[in-house]
């Protein structure tokens, strides 16, 4: 059977809960970003180039899975660049009459945040080409053939697109962003530091192999590590004198049922249904999505990362294949052909 997306603590999807407390956790500079070296060093560079002539930034994309600290990185750009940030989403732009008034209020150097930027309308779209090459907007007046299109200026903006992915963004679109950031998962070493900060800044106390067993599980994911700590926290407050330690940690997990791995029940069955239809591999992700019943977008940007990471999936030119490790992990004893 399938779970309701809002039982389960390891999905990477944001949640009502996360809301209240994500604020509070969010790094607000780059010194305090943990991980995602390349692009930290990469827009450390661009930021202080434009903020030394005293420029907008360059228009930034960033995409990834969900939960990697796309939100994050965008407030931190526009704290470091000392602007005003205007946060949106491509669902929530109907009209491009929105759009244009999004654009039209914003003051010089300010930064536009559109999250999920490829589900905004074709028409709506079109409005930002030229308002992100050229700093302007095209608006018809009138009707038939007395119409006629003027040219409005804008303020210079960056504008940040954030995508789960950058494939699902039209070319054009795509093109016109300078600067473009793919989000990799975290190492549990880099989780394992974002859950001691986090601790620090809840307030609980921690030990060392507590958050690594916590980092460990936590899909390489900040949102995870972030969410299974409070849940812990509790559990620690309650049944032990309030101290993370790796036994309370461990006995917290149990209880959540949360796998060694981070492993939940959709991860098991896309590996168990390669297993058992396909005898492994290699199958394509059609048929894979299919078989098992989940969207095939979500394989690719939620569970085949993490699997990819640790080393239970390979990806062939001939489709996904399971990996022994895999096998041993589940008990079923792997065959060579
Ligand atoms: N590099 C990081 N260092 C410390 N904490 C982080 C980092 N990245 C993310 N986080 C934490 O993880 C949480 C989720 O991050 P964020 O909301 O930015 O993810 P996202 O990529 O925007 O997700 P979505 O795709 O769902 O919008 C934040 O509360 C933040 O505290
Ligand atoms: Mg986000």
């Amino acid at each position: 059977m399938l779970m309701e997306d809002n039982e389960r603590i390891i999905t990477s999807n944001i949640r009502e809960e996360d809301n209240q407390i994500e604020n509070g956790l969010r790094p607000k500079y780059l010194k305090n970003y943990i991980g995602q070296d390349k692009i930290k060093e990469k827009l450390k560079i661009f930021i202080e180039a434009a903020s030394a002539r005293k420029e907008a930034l360059d228009h930034v994309l960033l995409y990834g899975p969900p939960g990697l600290g796309k939100t994050t990185l965008s407030n931190i750009i526009a704290n470091e660049m000392n602007v005003n940030i205007r946060i949106t989403s491509g669902p929530a732009i109907e009209r491009p009459g929105d759009l244009a008034a999004i654009l039209t209020n914003l003051s010089e150097n300010d930064v536009l945040f559109i999250d999920e930027i490829h589900r905004l309308n074709r028409s709506v779209e079109e409005i930002l080409y030229p308002a992100m090459e050229d700093f302007a907007l095209d608006i018809i007046i009138g009707k038939g053939p007395s119409a006629r299109s003027i040219r409005l200026d804008l303020s210079k903006f960056t504008l940040i697109g954030a995508t789960t992915r950058a494939g699902l963004l039209t070319s054009p679109l795509r093109d016109r962003f300078g600067v473009i950031c793919k989000l990799d998962l975290y190492t549990v070493q880099e989780l394992t530091t974002i859950v001691k900060r986090s601790a620090t800044i809840l307030g609980v106390q921690i030990e060392q192999d507590g958050a690594i067993e916590i980092a460990s599980r936590s899909r390489g994911t900040p949102r995870i590590a972030n969410r299974i700590l409070k849940r812990i926290r509790d559990y620690a407050e309650v049944r032990a004198d309030g101290k993370i330690t790796k036994s309370v940690a461990k006995d917290a997990l149990a209880l959540l049922e949360i796998d060694d791995l981070g492993l939940d029940q959709v991860d098991k069955r896309v590996i168990k249904t390669i297993i058992e239809n396909f005898n492994g591999g290699p199958v394509g992700i059609d048929t894979l999505a299919a078989s098992t019943g989940e969207e095939k977008n979500t394989i690719e940007d939620v569970y085949e990362p993490y699997l990819l990471q640790i080393g239970f999936l390979n990806r062939t030119p001939r489709g996904r294949m399971v990996s022994e490790k895999a096998y041993n992990h589940f008990n079923i004893l792997y065959k060579k052909e």
